[in-house]
């Protein structure tokens, strides 16, 4: 039997066409979404059906099953008509700081984390709403229906306008949703919305079918699965156990284990998620990853491979330079307006290769305070596996091990996510309790120099005191 993951990332949407026997990949597909914050979703679904036919075109047999994964949080606002009222917010849109700071007040960190498993910052879906209310009243008051990305591409492809649905692991990182009963609090939407509550998808359990695809040619008829968001589809294509933790370098940089017991955190530095099988995925996530490397080549004058050389050819520390790469505000740690910081120049250590070194550090030391946080909330940390675009730099896998302190596994080259959303559709139309096994291969990088990798981690530290207390 063949099945059908997708991913419908940041960037891009990707498709596989997977043989469910083994997980092997038979086919794939690929289609670009532009690089904003704010995006008509009409874009994700031409990239859906350029994505799909590309993979569908080259699978050697036709699909049985289907689901999607998505970048979390983003806000699709739908009418009674099921329109899309204006542009979707992404999760790296900060606009919305302001109303995820008075939700806090209001309510205090303790209280949002033990009841929704977050703290708001600006990423999260019910800060959005707020903003709705707050500048965009018409567009509020005819708010029927909100979705996530992955709810509201499950939604086109069913065609089914009465029922959307949603799966536990994206609906945790609305900011409406209780991980801990796997129910919504809409009484949190009405407080937002001048007490009116949108309509919110159904909630399927990790295996439940969500009907059939009719609405895309190449897929007619294909069990549909619930979906989920993008990083609790990379756990389950990587197929995580305790003592895993997945570090991925995308647009976002994310690092995430799965946990059987709900995690609340007040200060907010990790989320509280669910997982994509029943149990929980502690998350910690920044707004600046893979694009902190792009922007550094582009402005050294060279592509990603040539970042790499002279990131390599530097020495580790870049003799002092020091990246606070927070270009696009940041939300870990919570600095939504922020800019980036290079610190340390002087007239001997400006060069190419010190620069580009000092991106890729500064980019992996918010990664490993992102570890240690997940390390506070109990998780154990016994390796890291290095997914998404960025863990193909030389430079990245070289340099990860010393600064996160433990070794780090880079699985085969593959895109996990729209794996996992292959594996949740075989496991939809197989019926079967467990998801099936994948075999997973990976490479291993070990950690060494680690004492040198605290020092480079202090100065990191030391220059985010410096310039932002
Ligand atoms: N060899 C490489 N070195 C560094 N970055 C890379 C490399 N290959 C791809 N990337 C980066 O990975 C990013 C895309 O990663 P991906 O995980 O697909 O993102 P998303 O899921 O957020 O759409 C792009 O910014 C791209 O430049
Ligand atoms: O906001 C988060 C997680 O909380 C991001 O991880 C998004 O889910 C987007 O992911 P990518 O497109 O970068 O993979």
């Amino acid at each position: 039997m063949f099945v059908l993951g997708m991913d419908s990332s940041t960037q891009s949407t990707k498709a596989l066409v997977v043989d469910a026997e083994d997980g092997s990949v038979v086919a794939e597909g690929r289609a670009s979404h532009p690089p904003h914050s704010e995006i008509d979703p009409e874009v994700w679904w031409r990239a859906c059906g350029e994505a799909v036919r590309q993979a569908v075109d080259a699978a050697p047999g036709p699909v049985e099953a289907v689901a999607v994964a998505g970048q979390q949080h983003g806000m699709v606002a739908l009418d009674t008509a099921g329109t899309v009222l204006r542009d979707a917010l992404l999760w790296n849109d900060t606009r919305s700081a302001p109303q995820a700071r008075r939700l806090t007040e209001r309510h205090g960190a303790a209280e949002l984390a033990e009841r929704t498993g977050l703290v708001p910052v600006a990423s999260f879906t019910l800060t959005k709403l707020a903003w709705l209310a707050e500048n965009e009243p018409a567009n509020a008051a005819r708010l029927d229906r909100v979705l996530l990305p992955h709810d509201w591409l499950t939604w086109r492809l069913s065609g089914n306008p009465d029922r959307a649905v949603t799966d536990r692991g994206d609906a945790s990182g609305t900011g409406y949703f209780s991980p801990a009963s796997a129910e919504w609090l809409p009484e949190l939407c009405r407080e937002v919305l001048s007490d009116r509550a949108p309509r919110l998808p159904e909630v399927l359990s990790p295996r439940e079918p969500a009907g059939e695809v009719t609405e895309l040619e190449e897929l007619r008829g294909a069990v549909l699965g619930p979906g989920t968001g993008d990083n609790m589809a990379a756990a389950l294509g990587l197929g995580i156990e305790p003592g895993d933790v997945v570090v991925s370098v995308g647009t976002s940089g994310t690092a995430f284990a799965v946990t059987e017991q709900p995690c609340g955190d007040p200060t907010g530095t990790v989320a509280g998620f669910c997982d994509a099988t029943g149990r929980y995925l502690p998350l910690i996530a920044t707004l600046n990853a893979a694009r902190v490397l792009d922007s550094t080549a582009n402005a050294l004058g060279t592509d990603l491979a040539g970042l790499d050389e002279l990131a390599l050819r530097a020495e580790p520390g870049a003799e002092g330079l020091t990246l606070l790469p927070y270009l696009d505000g940041e939300r870990t740690p919570n600095l939504p307006d922020a800019t980036g910081t290079l610190t340390g120049m002087r007239t001997g250590n400006l060069t190419p290769e010190n620069m580009a070194r000092a991106a890729v550090e500064g980019m992996l030391c918010g990664l490993a305070d992102g570890i240690d946080a997940l390390r506070n909330v109990g998780v154990t940390v016994r390796r890291v596996l290095l997914i998404g675009g960025a863990a193909e730099s030389a430079a990245v896998r070289a340099i990860a091990p010393m600064l996160f302190g433990v070794d780090v596994q880079v699985p085969e080259a593959a895109e996990y996510v729209a794996l996992g959303a292959a594996r949740q559709a075989a496991w939809v139309a197989s019926g079967t309790d467990q998801p099936p096994k994948w075999p997973l291969r990976c490479e291993s990088y070990e950690a060494r120099d680690v004492a040198r990798g605290e020092e480079i981690r202090e100065k990191y530290r030391d220059a985010a005191q410096r310039v932002y207390g």
